[in-house]
């Protein structure tokens, strides 16, 4: 069997990429990304400026899964971007996403995607609406009229392919309302889920909290999330056209998780809190373990079982 992925007209060796924030900071990590086992991989979300981020410690890898409060650590745009443009004519046979995110609102994500529209960089962004860690803030993806402005504002002027990033949805009338904003647009995907904003873990050694922002609250990754995202990427996949991709990220720690992912619909998978705590050779090992179970399902290739999750009807 062949674990080939098909995402926006391109043929990638399998599905897996690294979760935007992990592994992608400096041009080396993102270097060592593209030459390891995963299939593509996507950049640091950036913002306009380069940002410190908050204070550490700022991320805790913990039993089931990660805290994070990172704040939106970068190198800025501009540095991405360049990285982007020269990437792109060192291989261009090797497609990669480039993630955009804004600390100041809803004014800095359209100023960032208006420097991109003016670039050479003609490949995949990933709008990263979902950051829970920049203090007073809300998460733009929650905030549904906003959503549909932004895109509304965003594609009077940008021509080039790109999708978003969201949080999880907790309840149906959600998924219905964020589906209904997003199918007004010609977006090439959705990347389902970012962490579950807010979480709380605390140390039993010390009864304290993990991290130092926020008074330790932090999107929870990991094993902890994996019901959830599911459940996000197969809400969205069953009420998005058809031309909207999905992009499933949260709780994939073994081959199984991937499978589960590709059942609900998902073209792509990201790995974050895994991939931080194994390293790169986490593809390898997921790339291996994915192919036993087509292997034993007698699967030639992805296609015969995406989005064919059963039911009990
Ligand atoms: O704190 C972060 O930098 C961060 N952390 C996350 O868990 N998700 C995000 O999208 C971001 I931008």
């Amino acid at each position: 069997p062949t674990l080939q992925a098909t995402f926006y007209g391109h043929t990638y060796d399998n599905p897996f990429m690294n979760a935007s924030g992990v592994h992608c900071m400096t041009t080396a990590e993102l270097d060592a990304l593209a030459d390891s086992a995963a299939g593509s991989f996507v950049t640091k979300s950036a913002t306009a400026e380069a940002r410190e981020g908050n204070p550490e410690p700022r991320y805790v890898n913990v039993d089931l899964g990660s805290i994070n409060s990172m704040g939106l650590p970068n190198l800025g745009l501009d540095y991405y971007l360049d990285y982007a443009i020269k990437r792109q004519a060192s291989h261009p046979d090797q497609p990669f996403v480039m993630s955009v995110a804004s600390y100041q609102g809803f004014d800095e994500y359209v100023t960032n995607m208006r420097k991109i529209q003016e670039s050479d960089y003609t490949g995949l962004v990933e709008l990263n609406l979902s950051c829970p860690n920049v203090p007073g803030k809300p998460q733009m993806a929650y905030d549904f009229e906003d959503t549909d402005r932004l895109l509304t504002e965003i594609f009077a002027f940008y021509t080039k392919p790109f999708g978003v990033k969201l949080p999880p949805y907790f309840d149906i009338m959600h998924f219905d309302k964020i589906a209904a904003v997003l199918n007004q647009f010609d977006l090439k995907f959705v990347n389902c889920i970012n962490s579950i904003g807010n979480g709380l873990y605390i140390d039993k050694a010390t009864d304290t909290v993990v991290i130092k922002p926020k008074g330790g609250f932090g999107g929870i990754g990991g094993e902890y999330v994996k019901p959830t995202a599911l459940a996000n990427v197969r809400a969205l996949k069953q009420r998005l056209n058809p031309s909207i991709e999905i992009i499933g990220t949260g709780g994939i720690l073994t081959g199984r998780d991937a499978y589960e992912h590709l059942l609900c619909g998902a073209s792509m998978l990201q790995v974050g809190t895994q991939l931080e705590k194994e390293g790169l050779g986490v593809f390898d090992r997921l790339t291996k373990e994915l192919l036993a179970i087509l292997e034993s399902k007698g699967y030639a290739s992805i296609a015969e079982f995406k989005g064919k999750l059963g039911t009990l009807d």
